[in-house]
């Protein structure tokens, strides 16, 4: 795997990890990205083995898994990264990355905050890391509620790892993260976002 990608016109382009609590907006900001640049960046598709929402696809929102393949795959070496989320396996393959970063595009990967350590520390990938903090917890629950994709038992699960996820990022502060955004006004936590793109993902080769 390529450290970094250098694109037609002699840029050079990072792939940038986004991490943050479920339900800050990381999604979101993601999808203003792509809306705005649509020739720019491409998502690194992860595997889990939660089950789909409606309306996600297979094999554009997620490689949806069973648990007994994912560990087979896992166990083969085919992960960049993988991890325990919300009692569900997580994890990017390497595929799912080079099938971005061969485009010459910014791979970006949503991964959550063990993910993002494990990349950081294989030394695999050049990344720039960007960590989305939520205002407040409970607009984070509000947030979380109000997308009315979760059960009250996930919500549950998901608001207590958004406490130890919000900790650790903190812990691991400016040392670790390129920038941490405070999702707030969305339309000005991306342009934070997009300041962090044009200063470190897309740099003269
Ligand atoms: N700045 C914001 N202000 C208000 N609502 C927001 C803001 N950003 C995102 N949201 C809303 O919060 C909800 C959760 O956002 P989103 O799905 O993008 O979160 P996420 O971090 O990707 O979550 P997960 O990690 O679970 O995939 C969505 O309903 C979205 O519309
Ligand atoms: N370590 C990894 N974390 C991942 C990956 N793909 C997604 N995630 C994180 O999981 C949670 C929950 O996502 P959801 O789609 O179920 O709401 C969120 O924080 C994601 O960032 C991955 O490949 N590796």
């Amino acid at each position: 795997m390529s450290a970094t990608t250098t694109s037609s016109g002699g840029t050079r382009v990072k792939p940038l990890v986004i991490v943050g609590p479920s339900g800050v907006g990381k999604g979101t900001l993601i999808e203003k990205l792509n809306k705005n640049h649509p020739n720019s960046f491409g998502f690194s598709v992860s595997h889990t083995t939660r089950d789909p929402r409606p309306g996600e696809e297979n094999g554009v929102h997620y490689h949806f898994v069973e648990k007994s393949l994912m560990e087979q795959e896992i166990a083969d070496g085919k992960f960049l990264e993988h991890a325990n989320v919300h009692l569900n396996i997580y994890g990017t393959s390497f595929k799912a990355v080079d099938d971005v970063a061969s485009k010459g595009v910014c791979c970006i990967l949503d991964i959550d905050i063990q993910g993002a350590e494990i990349v950081k520390n294989s030394g695999k990938l050049d990344c720039a890391y960007v960590f989305i903090q939520p205002p407040s917890i409970p607009e984070l629950e509000r947030r979380l509620r109000g997308r009315g994709t979760e059960t009250e038992e996930a919500v549950t699960k998901r608001m207590q790892n958004a406490t130890k996820e919000i900790e650790r990022g903190e812990k691991l502060g400016s040392a670790f993260f390129d920038a941490i955004i405070v999702n707030d006004d969305l339309d000005s936590a991306y342009e934070k976002l997009k300041d962090v793109v044009v200063r470190r993902i897309f740099t003269p080769a």
